[in-house]
């Protein structure tokens, strides 16, 4: 009987490094262990680079990131496994999403690119590759994006409450379980992603713990307006955005004539994340009964303050249901590994938009 084991990777939009997810899938979706590894410095500097829109590429630095990355997720697998004494036989497969370094799925010519060579992931592992989840959601018209919903319905739906799972990473996503078994789901718009950038930008460091730095300045209210006025915000779903649309040169562009202390702007960035994300709940009108979080911004206890004064319902972390937040994309990747592999569809219609359900990603044999 084939395993039922799978490792799932995730370098999401914040590129704070691989998060890596053992999970056993033989009762339901087990966490049975997780691991994050930095990316090197250089990797991550290179990759702020190329995600910005207007920066000049070449073909060769897109080339060596493939490779550079598939080592690197290749690497974050082989030191998972020694130091979990987990041989790599018992795995049945690796469901890599891959960096993402571009996404227009609505542009004249639509595309979205990951990056991570997942031959190099299946050759140095030894273990089976399931990689490139999202150009066929795009291929079919949709948006490739987001494509966790179907597991969060797999994993937090039959509650018999309209329940909204809300991953807070670079970029934040909503997905809607209704009681009556209905799946929605969109990207909001920013997560930490700005704040993090100010941050970077401001005192070199790559988050605001706890929300705190932004704690010591104020929310400007003629900022937050501006942002607020973004057009994409208010576009109705199917949507997705990256951290090429919402990234410090359209910051820089909203605080012309303004005279703000850094603190002051991320405190407003920080709110501007948390009304970007009510009002998108509010115009789906959903009427959620319940908010589970995740993502990395759980941890910043200022946001998840300006959520629940936004919201009516309890805003709690997907702990609560048992799912350690941190770690919650990358099982949903692992989740996607065994889709495509059990040839089941990974998508979600009503989400991304797509003209049917499809199989998602591309197998690369151990
Ligand atoms: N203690 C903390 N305080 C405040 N923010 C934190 C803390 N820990 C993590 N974060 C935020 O969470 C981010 C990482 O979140 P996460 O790993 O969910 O993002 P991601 O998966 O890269 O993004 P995406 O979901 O958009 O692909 C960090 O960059 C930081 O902004
Ligand atoms: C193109 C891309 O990489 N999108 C990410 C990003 O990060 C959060 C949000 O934007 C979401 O749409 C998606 O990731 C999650 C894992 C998803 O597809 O559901």
């Amino acid at each position: 009987m084939a395993s039922t084991l799978y490792i799932g990777l995730m370098s999401g939009t914040s590129l704070d490094g691989i998060d890596v997810a053992l999970v056993d899938f033989t009762d339901g979706a087990r966490l049975l262990a997780h691991g994050h590894r930095p990316l090197p410095a250089d990797l991550t500097a290179a990759l702020l680079t190329l995600s910005q829109s207007n920066a000049p590429v070449s073909l060769e630095l897109v080339g060596q990131l493939e490779t550079r990355l598939g080592i690197a997720f290749a690497e974050a697998v082989n030191a998972f496994c020694a130091a979990h004494g987990i041989a790599p036989e018992r795995i049945r497969a690796i469901g890599s999403h891959g960096q993402t370094v571009r996404h227009d799925p609505n542009g004249e010519i639509p595309y979205t690119l990951q990056l991570g060579d997942a031959n190099l992931i299946a050759e140095l592992t030894g273990i089976t590759t399931v990689a490139d989840f999202r150009r066929r959601d795009v291929a079919a018209g949709g948006q490739g994006a987001p494509l966790v919903p179907a597991f969060h319905r797999a994993l937090f739906a039959q509650s018999g409450e309209n329940r909204a799972v809300l991953n807070i990473g670079g970029i934040a996503n909503v997905t809607l379980l209704a009681h009556d078994g209905a799946v929605g789901g969109f990207d909001t718009g920013p997560g930490n992603g700005l704040m993090d950038a100010w941050c970077r930008r401001h005192w070199g460091i790559a988050f605001d713990d706890g929300g705190r730095r932004a704690a010591a300045g104020e929310i400007d209210a003629e900022l937050l307006e501006r942002l607020l006025m973004d057009p994409w915000l208010q576009l109705p779903p199917p949507k997705s955005t990256g951290r090429d649309y919402f990234q410090l040169d359209w910051l820089d562009y909203h605080l012309q004539g303004l005279h703000l202390s850094p603190e002051s702007v991320l405190h407003t960035l920080n709110a501007f994340t948390a009304r970007s994300i009510a009002d998108a709940l509010s115009m789906a009108g959903f009427g959620a009964e319940a908010v589970f979080v995740c993502g990395g911004g759980v941890h910043n206890a200022l946001l998840m303050r300006h959520l629940q004064a936004l919201l009516t319902c309890p805003v709690r972390s997907t702990a609560a249901l048992g799912v350690d937040p941190d770690y919650v994309e990358a099982m949903a990747f692992a989740w996607l590994a065994k889709q495509c592999l059990d040839g089941r569809p990974g998508n979600v219609t009503d989400v991304t938009g797509a003209a049917g359900p499809r199989i998602l990603g591309a197998i690369y044999q151990a």
